[in-house]
This record gives C-alpha cells, sequence and structure tokens, in this order.
C-alpha cells in the first residue's frame, strides 16, 4: 500500500492523504503522527490505498506509526463512519477527538500506574464511629481491591484513604490485568415483582440485536431489572456498557453495580483527570474493565467483547451534545447495538414521544413495570390553584401549610424550582425600565448572596444597578422568584429544619455536590431547596412532600418540546417522594390548573399524556413524525444573517429541493433567542417524513456551504434531530 487516508482533529470535513514510509505497516485503526502546515499532528488510519488523487509528488510521508495494534474494531470504525455520514460533521471530530487527551497527544496506548487499595488481614478493626472510614473498610472487604480513582467516584474522599492508610487497615495492592478472572456474583437480597420477571423473560426470549424501552414508573426497580440482565452477560464473558445522565449525581449507582458484581468497573465521565480518563478509556478498549458506566461520549469507548447497552433515563437532555459534534447517544446506542448485534435497553419512567413511537411502530420491544417495587404507591400530584393568591417567595396558603405538616413529623421536603438566583429580573419601580444583558437582549437574574446580575444566556456578570438607566430612579425592585429567594425565605420561618440549597449556584466545587447529598441522606437537612440536580435519581427514604413551586412557562413555550419536557421533569421530581415505607405526596402550584396538558397528566397519567401529544404533533406534522435538521447561522451584524439566511434559501430552492422531492424549508427566521452573547442568530429548518432523503439533500447543502464565500463572516452549524428549537 502506498497512502494512507488520515482524519486529523481539523474542522474539515475531508481526509488527508500521506505516504506510507517503506517498512512500516499502518492499519486501518491505528493512531498515526503526520505533518499538518507547520505542526506535528496525531490521526486515525481511516483507509489505505494505492492511489490518491492528489499531486503524489506534494504529499508527504507519515512521520511515525504510533499503534502496531488498531485501537477501534472493525464494528466500531463502521459505527464511527456512519456517524460521519449522519452528522455530517468534520471526520476527526468522530476519529480523533473522543481518544482522552495522552493518546491524542501521541502517548503510548498503556495503562499508567494507579493505586490500588486492598484490606489489610487480621488489622485491628476500624471502630464504627470513624463513619467514613468504617464504610470505606467495608466497601473494599466487600469489593476487593479497588482502584484509587473509582474509591472516590464512590464518594470517599483521599483523607479518608489516607487515615486508613495510617491505621495499618489498608493497604497497596497490585493487579495482574492479563489474567481475566470469572465475574463474581453477589445473590441479590431481592426476589424480583412479577413484572420484574416478565420483562426479564421477554428481554431473554429475543436473541440477537433488539432495542428495548424499559418503561417503569418511579422506583419501579428499573436498576435491579438491568443487574440481573448485565448477570446474564458478564456470565457469558462479555462487557456491559451502561449510560447514564450524569455520574456526579448518584454515586450510589455506581456503588449498587460494585456490591452486585466483583470484576473490574470503570466509570467515564467529564470530571475524571486526564490520567484517570486514560487509564478508563484503555482499560474497556482493552477488554479489562467488564462493567462501563459512563456518560454521553462514553456511547464510543471502544469495548472489544461488548454483549449489551444500557442507556438509564433515555429521554434526558443530557444525551444529546448541543455544540461541535451534536450527536445523540441514544440513537448512537442503538445504532452501535446494531453493527455489535447486541441487546439495547432503553430505561426510563417518562420516556421521550421520538422512543414511545418507535415502540409502538414495533420497531423497539416495549418492557413496562407500572407499579412500584417497594409496598408504596408512586404519590399522586395536586394542582393548587395560585392565581389571586397571597404567596410569599413563590409559596401559597396551602405549601405552606403542607410543609409545615411534613416537617413536624420528622419528614424531609423538597421543594423544586427550575430557575437560579435570587429573582429572575431587576426592573424600575418607577418607569418599567428592565435591567438586560445587552449582549443577548436577555434579563439579567438577580444573584443577591454574590451582590450581582448573572445573565444565564452568556455568563455576563456585573454588580447590580443602583439607579435606572433611563430615568436615574434608584427604586430598583426585583420581579420573579429564583431557588435562592426561596430558600432565604424558608430558611428564616423553618431555621429548625437546617434547609439546604442545591442548584449549580451552590454546588460549584468538586465533592460539594457529594458532600451535600450525603448530608441529606444521613438526615441533617430536612428542607431541600433545588433545581433540576434534583429531580431524578436520588432516593432518599424521608423525603415525603415534594412542592413545584412553578412550571407554568412551560404550558406557553415557543418549543415544542417543553410541554413534553414539562411532563418529564414533573413525574421525575414527583417520584422523589414517599420511595420508602411512608406515603408522599406531592403539591404542583400553578396558575392555569385548568389547563389540558396538566389535567391530563394528574388525571390520566404520563402514558395518556404522551399519546395526547403524540397526536398533537401527528397533527401539525411535527417530529417524531418528521424529521428535522436544523442549519444555524451566527453573525455580529445583524444583516450578515439574514443576507447568509437568504443565499441558503435560494440555494436550497433553485438546486437542491427539485433532487429531494420530500424535503422542504420549513422555516427560515430569527432564533427565539435571536442575540446571543453579542451575536444575531438565524434558524433554517428542514424537514422530511425520509430521514434518509434528508440526510441527502443537506448534505448536498453542506458541501455547498462549504464552498460559499459569506462561511467567514457567518458561523453555520448543522444540527440533525435538534432537540433544541432554538
Ligand atoms: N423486586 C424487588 N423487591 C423489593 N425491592 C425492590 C425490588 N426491586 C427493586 N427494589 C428496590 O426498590 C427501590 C427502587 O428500585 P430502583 O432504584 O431499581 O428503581 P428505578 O425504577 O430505577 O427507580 P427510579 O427511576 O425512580 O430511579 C430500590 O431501593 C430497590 O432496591
Ligand atoms: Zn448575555
Amino acid at each position: 500500500m502506498a497512502f494512507a487516508r488520515v482524519a486529523l482533529a481539523v474542522p474539515l470535513r475531508r481526509l488527508f492523504d500521506y505516504k506510507i514510509q517503506p517498512d512500516t505497516q499502518p492499519q486501518i485503526g491505528c493512531r498515526v503522527l503526520v505533518p499538518f502546515g507547520r505542526n506535528k499532528v496525531v490521526g486515525i488510519v481511516i483507509d489505505l490505498t494505492e492511489t490518491s488523487d492528489f499531486d503524489n509528488n506534494k504529499i508527504k510521508p507519515i512521520i511515525e506509526v504510533l499503534d502496531r495494534q488498531a485501537l477501534f474494531s472493525a464494528e466500531l470504525m463502521k459505527m464511527k463512519h456512519w456517524m460521519v455520514n449522519y452528522y455530517l460533521c468534520p471526520p476527526g471530530e468522530v476519529f480523533v477527538n473522543l481518544l482522552p487527551k495522552r493518546l491524542k497527544e501521541g502517548k503510548p496506548a498503556k495503562l499508567l500506574a494507579e493505586t490500588i487499595w486492598q484490606t489489610v488481614e487480621h488489622a485491628d478493626p476500624v471502630p464504627t464511629k470513624a463513619k467514613q472510614q468504617f464504610a470505606m473498610h467495608q466497601f473494599l472487604s466487600q469489593n476487593g481491591p479497588t482502584s484509587e480513582s473509582l474509591l472516590k467516584q464512590d464518594g470517599f474522599s483521599k483523607q479518608i484513604i489516607n487515615f486508613l492508610e495510617k491505621r495499618g487497615a489498608i493497604q497497596p495492592a497490585e493487579i495482574d490485568y492479563s489474567e481475566r478472572k470469572p465475574v463474581k456474583i453477589t445473590t441479590p437480597e431481592v426476589s424480583l415483582t412479577e413484572e420484574q420477571n416478565i420483562a426479564i423473560k421477554e428481554f431473554r426470549a429475543v436473541q440477537g440485536f433488539a432495542t428495548f424501552l424499559l418503561e417503569g414508573v418511579t422506583g419501579s426497580g428499573k436498576t435491579e431489572v438491568y443487574m440481573r440482565l448485565m448477570a446474564d452477560v458478564l456470565q457469558n464473558g462479555q462487557q456491559v456498557l451502561i449510560l447514564v445522565p450524569e455520574i456526579g449525581l448518584t454515586p450510589q449507582t455506581l456503588q449498587r453495580f460494585q456490591a452486585r458484581f466483583n470484576c473490574e468497573i470503570v466509570a467515564l465521565h467529564s470530571e475524571l483527570n486526564d490520567s484517570e480518563r486514560h487509564n478508563a478509556w484503555l482499560k474497556s478498549q482493552m477488554g479489562v474493565a467488564r462493567v462501563i458506566v459512563g456518560t454521553r461520549s462514553a456511547v464510543m469507548v471502544p469495548a472489544p467483547d461488548l454483549g449489551l447497552i444500557i442507556l438509564d433515563e433515555e429521554h434526558d437532555a443530557s444525551y444529546k451534545q448541543l455544540d461541535g459534534l451534536r450527536y445523540n447517544a441514544r440513537d448512537v446506542a442503538v445504532k452501535r447495538a446494531a453493527d455489535n448485534k447486541c441487546k439495547v435497553i432503553l430505561g426510563s419512567a417518562t420516556p421521550a414521544l421520538e422512543t414511545v413511537l418507535n415502540a409502538k411502530q414495533n420497531k423497539y420491544k416495549h418492557l413496562k413495570l407500572t407499579q412500584r417495587a417497594t409496598a408504596t404507591k408512586v404519590p399522586k400530584i395536586e394542582v393548587l390553584d395560585i392565581k389571586h393568591q397571597p404567596l410569599k417567595a413563590g409559596l401559597c396558603y396551602g405549601t405552606i401549610e403542607a410543609i409545615k405538616h411534613h416537617l413536624s413529623n420528622n419528614n424531609q421536603v423538597l421543594v423544586f424550582l427550575n430557575r437560579r438566583g435570587y429573582s429572575p429580573a431587576l426592573i424600575c419601580h418607577e418607569c418599567g425600565w428592565v435591567c438586560k444583558c445587552e449582549r443577548c437582549d436577555n434579563h439579567f437574574t438577580f444573584h443577591k448572596a454574590l451582590r450581582q446580575i448573572v445573565c444565564h444566556h452568556c455568563g455576563e456578570a456585573a454588580p447590580p444597578p443602583h439607579q435606572c438607566h433611563d430615568c436615574g430612579s434608584t427604586q430598583i425592585v426585583d420581579v420573579g422568584i429564583g431557588t435562592e429567594q426561596v430558600f432565604d425565605w424558608l430558611n428564616e420561618t423553618f431555621p429548625e429544619a437546617n434547609a439546604i440549597r442545591i442548584d449549580r449556584d451552590s454546588v460549584r466545587r468538586k465533592g460539594e455536590l457529594e458532600n451535600k447529598l450525603a448530608a441529606v441522606a444521613e438526615g441533617k437537612h430536612q428542607l431541600l431547596v433545588g433545581t433540576q440536580m434534583l429531580a431524578k435519581g436520588h432516593h432518599f427514604p424521608n423525603l415525603t412532600l415534594t412542592v413545584v413551586v412553578n412550571l407554568d412557562s412551560a404550558l406557553y413555550s415557543a418549543d415544542y418540546r417543553a410541554a413534553e419536557r414539562m411532563a418529564q421533569l414533573l413525574v421525575q421530581v414527583a417520584g422523589r417522594a414517599g420511595r420508602s415505607e411512608k406515603a408522599g405526596q406531592v403539591i404542583l402550584q400553578t396558575h392555569f390548573p385548568d389547563h389540558s396538558y396538566i389535567q391530563t397528566l394528574i388525571t390520566q397519567g404520563y402514558q395518556k399524556l404522551q399519546t395526547k401529544l403524540l397526536e398533537e404533533r401527528k397533527q401539525m406534522m411535527l417530529p417524531p413524525y418528521q424529521y428535522w435538521t436544523i442549519i444555524r447561522l451566527e453573525a455580529q451584524m445583524l444583516e450578515k444573517v439574514q443576507q447568509a439566511s437568504q443565499q441558503i434559501e435560494h440555494l436550497f430552492n433553485q438546486h437542491i429541493v427539485k433532487h429531494y422531492t420530500n424535503v422542504e424549508l420549513f422555516a427560515a427566521m430569527p432564533a427565539p433567542k435571536e442575540k446571543r452573547a453579542g451575536r444575531f442568530r438565524y434558524l433554517l429548518v428542514f424537514q422530511s417524513d425520509k430521514r434518509s432523503m434528508l440526510n441527502a439533500a443537506i448534505s448536498q447543502l453542506v458541501i455547498s456551504l462549504e464552498q460559499n464565500q459569506f462561511s467567514q463572516q457567518v458561523r453555520w452549524t448543522v444540527d440533525i434531530d435538534p432537540q433544541e428549537f432554538n
């Protein structure tokens, strides 16, 4: 072979040819070091050819072949090609950018030395009084040698490790990864419910590739189902990949897997440092790790013996990447399972409409858990009409009384509000001037404790104004409610409840969230105020009341997905209440108690609302009945985006649409948030009921756009299957 075609981490939708040096044999899927401009860069060999379309004399040689063996299997290479073609992205995004940093820098694909801890036999017992040390020691004696990195992700700090070592209770261990030990599986404590049994049977009855939607109400024991199915695959000598929306939020999930499966487990997520990620990625790639728990991008981690993919909370918005490579990990997971001829489970209490439609059309097999696994029932949502009611920090009398009641019974209360800060706007009491971020044309949010106003779109922050910018009045007042305000009021009113606030402002430092959640679990706080962060995955046995302060804006949003999102969020937060013996209560405050979405959800449940929303989408010809692609335009000057939008419209109508009659330009318009961070934004929405047609048409369009002269001043991006209408 004379030439290698190489993917490089550059924003160009093409590959680059390099000469292969004599006596070197790069393989497809290997890293190579090549000259690019004045630099040397690391790329991945995509193809080997005898000929090149470029002037052969100008083609430079490969400097060095970095890997003897391919980093990616043939199946994974195939899937990556699919991603490049489907998401119409530069190949480097998929082939190079997803590598751990050290591999991207060309360092050897070898495991780095790491510290592994094990208990010391016959050591003095760790006193139970040293709670955390005791817990970690117990954890280690149950689970066997565990890497320091994983221990930290389980919520044990370096300090605890140091204490235990000083005490002589733990010591470093060595693990020989070349030896593949069979996975030891702890016998489960619970016996399955009938519904769990049926789901498992149906799953096992299918051979080869299949996609399953496991729709189970909150607390129905989906995780238990996952673990039983994982056991099958692990015993069979295969690897399992489990994707979750966030790992930091729920260290207990990781601990549950470790407690059940005694084998090498790795976690892959954004909070790892470079060497931790390097090792976790390589352990998966080498087949050392048998269970890989990860967030979005882990969907593409190499795993030679992959036997099952599980994607938990499949409706979660975090599976879709919103910049750079705009892929949806859920769709990639299904594709990957198909290529790999294995099964994939999408689990959720509130599945996304597109997944539900796939299940209705029998593309996915639908497994259902309609009851909680424990004796408790999913609490009913009570609607409180707050029209004309006096509110204290956004809370009405009925809500406050309920909070009092639950607190006096020594239970925990969760107050949920999807808005950070003290209040979402500052205005002038005299003339109505609104304090706005000029770069975004968006209200500044007032953060009282920080003494700042912050734009939640671009992050711009400033001290709050003393005077109105229009009339000079000093009467600046805040309007609307954020978590900080609710928290302040509750804290003053119920001081003995030791309220805690959990949102992105209050948990900034690493480990802070884990500590706060642990304190809640230990019962140190009776009142929790927070955002999305508190909505999912947590299991607080003493929590009996959930209050949803306000979700009204979702009922009248420009984004057609807002109602679906609202319902999902509501069901998830509601599901936090009454998870143990004690019955739960959920209060939803609203100005629109009779709104048909709310009524359907409350009286007939999420599934009925799903059906209703699906019917609406069908009538209005919206996704998931249509496929969408959005091309977003952005420029410093409004005229530039407008011109570009017209040009693209013209290009599409004149040259492209005739070949793809099923594809239409649905809208070309300013984005609902037209200005962001000083740039004007436009959207072009294309749609079709044929996915492949839409893809082919947009692919044509993208080729033309790449050659277009406006691309210097106007930034454009392609978003296939967008999740946000913005
Ligand atoms: N068959 C069973 N019998 C008794 N308890 C069970 C059973 N299955 C699961 N549980 C328990 O029920 C609780 C909820 O289970 P799990 O966390 O698996 O539910 P889930 O469906 O994943 O919940 P969510 O979606 O709300 O996070 C856990 O404490 C779990 O141990
Ligand atoms: Zn801004």
